[in-house]
């Protein structure tokens, strides 16, 4: 088992011995093979590998998107190996946040109406401290009736993670959240994501191609042919880069 520091911390999610095969006989893909990992709460883990090397799959079964072909995931105490997808779906609502590459936002509805669409969907009422609470500390408080096609990318996105957030969620799951926004905007946004961590205690996992957005989280999971071959606690862009040229990503 992976166990990133500070290992006595509680582990948000929890991996263990997760396989995942794709298709039956001749033509399966094992994407995921005997994966382990405990992610403690409050910490920021990026997750690294060549293309085809699990990521998705791996972002997929510990968020409860996807099922396991072997193994359990567990979200704090609870396992998520017997759950139907309506009981999934559920745990998705309430206990976990999804930020993509896409930011998924309602064009027809306002940055407040897209931020709430949360409680909307769970048929809960809005907490109005909470949520004046997150868009200001996503810098949208005076953006708040604004449509999504007023702003910018790097508005948008800030959107859709104030979206995420809103719930209070145990693990915000970030899939190439950057992928879309320029440099200096994806910097600002990793910029956000980290100090949701240190100031909110959130647990963020995201996957990414990029070693400088690697470089913002405490720890970087490596993943290479479906198995973790390293966990690089303190990750630098150069040492990032440096990984992932060992593994052959960019050759
Ligand atoms: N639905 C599917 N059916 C069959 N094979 C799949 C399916 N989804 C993924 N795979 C295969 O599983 C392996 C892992 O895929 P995955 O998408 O998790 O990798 P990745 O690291 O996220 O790749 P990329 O960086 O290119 O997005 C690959 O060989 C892929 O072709």
């Amino acid at each position: 088992m992976t166990t990133l520091s500070p290992a006595a911390a509680p582990a948000a999610v929890r991996l263990t011995a997760i396989s995942k095969t794709y298709g039956k006989g001749a033509g399966s893909v094992a994407a995921l093979k005997d994966v382990s990992v405990a992610i403690p709460r409050g910490s920021f883990t990026a997750v690294m590998g060549p293309s085809g090397s699990g990521k998705s799959t791996f972002l997929h079964c510990a968020a409860g998107l996807d099922h396991p072909s072997a193994g359990a995931v567990h979200l704090g105490e609870t396992d998520l190996s017997g759950m139907n997808e309506t009981a999934l779906t559920k745990l998705r609502r309430r206990r976990i946040g999804f930020v993509f590459q896409a930011f998924n936002l309602v064009p027809a509805l306002t940055v407040e109406q897209n931020v709430t669409l949360p409680f909307r969907l769970a048929g809960s009422k809005v907490d109005r401290d909470w949520l004046a609470e997150v868009l200001r500390r996503v810098g949208l408080a005076d953006r708040a009736r604004h449509r999504p096609a007023e702003l910018s990318g790097g508005q948008q996105q800030r959107v859709a993670i104030a979206r995420a957030l809103v719930t209070r969620p145990e693990v915000l799951f970030g899939d190439e959240p950057t992928g879309a926004l320029d440099t200096v905007t994806a910097k600002e946004i990793l910029g956000l994501l980290r100090s949701t961590v240190d100031e909110m205690r959130q647990t963020v996992v995201m996957v990414t191609h990029d070693p400088v957005a690697a470089s913002y989280a405490d720890t970087v999971l490596f993943l290479a042919d479906g198995r973790i071959v390293e966990s690089m606690p303190a990750p630098t862009a150069d040492k990032v880069a440096e990984r992932m040229t060992t593994l052959g990503a960019w050759s």
